[in-house]
């Protein structure tokens, strides 16, 4: 974008460089938080915190929609007084965010054993009734939270799963320690710094050009069908995992790939999902089905596909039992709604 290229385009500029440089604020701000205990520390001061109770988020919900309710230092150090705890469990609390005028946004998780304090789990139901709120498992109430919410609750479960499973130091077994954020655990006797991590998952949309590759777990809710998905093995690159998982699966080969988008999936430990569309010749599409893999795999015409996404009700669908596809939220949705919407064309050999 030029700042040259009159007056129309002046204006968009102008408009870009003040959202650029909100964004880059808030990035800097949520860095230095990262970097700076005790600037994480002060921030919680103003800040705001999300509840969990062993990994389920706090919710409220109001008629079919969820909300994360958001409480400040001053009631959350209330409500651990009022059930006997002392306040240092909030030292267990992680940094997922912020918003533009800078208010830090923590998640805390008050069921699992808190490392910071020695004060054991709270009690569900008392917390519950006190909070107007239920702890929910979050793959149920994730599809009825807005955007935002959802993303913001995904990170926060994933980071404070992260932490619950990585106490303890894989050298000398000694506990680690978390830093404010809660961006990284480091071992106090040998400095080895643990940072949270992903699995690189590709998910994958086979086509032969005029139909679309769909198959199914057993553990798939029934009826669902989504776009083959793989963990990535250690030494690959994107390309050849696709090749893999798609040659181990179905036993095709692709022969062209091209990138779509990718995103943070907390199920059931956290993946990056790496989104592709690919193709095979039209000739080479009888699948063997890798029977220890998936249930079940079958080419889908466009009309079949374009069918199946109008009507797309999880909770209908899933009741009688009719093919249907993954929900909005999920990146598999996206990957085939895009090949419905414009068969991508092949561009970067496999
Ligand atoms: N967001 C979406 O749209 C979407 C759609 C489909 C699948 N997914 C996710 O993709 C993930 C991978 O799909 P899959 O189950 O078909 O993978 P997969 O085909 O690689 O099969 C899973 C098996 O891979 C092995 N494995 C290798 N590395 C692993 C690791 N780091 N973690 C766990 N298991 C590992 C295990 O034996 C496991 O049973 C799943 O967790 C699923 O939740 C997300
Ligand atoms: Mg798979």
């Amino acid at each position: 974008m030029s700042l040259y290229c009159g007056i129309g385009c002046r204006r968009k500029s102008f408009w870009y460089f003040r959202l650029l440089s909100t964004y880059v604020t808030k990035t800097r701000y949520l860095f230095e938080l990262k970097e700076d205990d005790d600037a994480c520390k002060k921030a919680q001061q103003t800040g705001a915190f999300y509840l969990f109770h062993s990994l389920a988020p706090l919710l409220q919900k109001s008629g079919h929609q969820y909300q994360a309710p958001r409480h400040s230092l001053l009631e959350l150090e209330r409500l651990l007084a009022k059930f006997g705890q002392d306040t240092q469990r909030i030292e267990d609390s992680v940094l997922i965010g912020c918003s533009e005028q800078h208010e830090a946004w923590f998640a805390l998780d008050l069921g699992l054993n808190s490392s910071s304090s020695i004060n054991a789990s709270l009690e569900k139901p008392e917390m519950e009734t006190e909070l107007k709120g239920s702890f929910t498992e979050l793959r149920k109430a994730l599809f009825q939270l807005n955007t935002k919410d959802a993303s913001l609750l995904t990170t926060a479960q994933a980071l404070l799963r992260w932490h619950d499973a990585h106490q303890f130091c894989s050298r000398s077994g000694q506990p680690t320690k978390k830093n404010m954020a809660g961006s990284k655990r480091v071992c106090p006797s040998n400095k080895i710094i643990y940072y949270p991590q992903m699995a690189p998952v590709v998910i994958t949309l086979v086509s032969d050009g005029t139909r679309c590759l769909l198959a199914r777990q057993s553990s798939f809710p029934k009826g669902m069908y989504s776009a083959l998905a793989g963990f990535c093995d250690i030494g690959e690159s994107l390309e050849e995992a696709v090749r893999r998982e798609v040659a181990e699966e179905v036993g095709l080969e692709v022969e062209r790939l091209q990138y779509s988008a990718s995103q943070h999936w907390p199920f059931p430990n956290s993946s990056l999902m790496i989104a592709c569309h690919a193709t095979v010749q039209p000739g080479q599409t009888e699948i063997q089905v890798n029977l220890k893999e998936l249930e079940a795999a079958g080419w889908f015409s466009h009309d079949e596909v374009a069918t199946a996404l109008r009507k797309n009700n999880p909770y209908t669908q899933q009741q009688y039992g009719t093919f249907w596809l993954p929900p909005k939220l999920a990146i598999a949705h996206q990957l085939i709604k895009e090949w419905v919407e414009k068969p991508p064309c092949s561009t970067l050999p496999a």
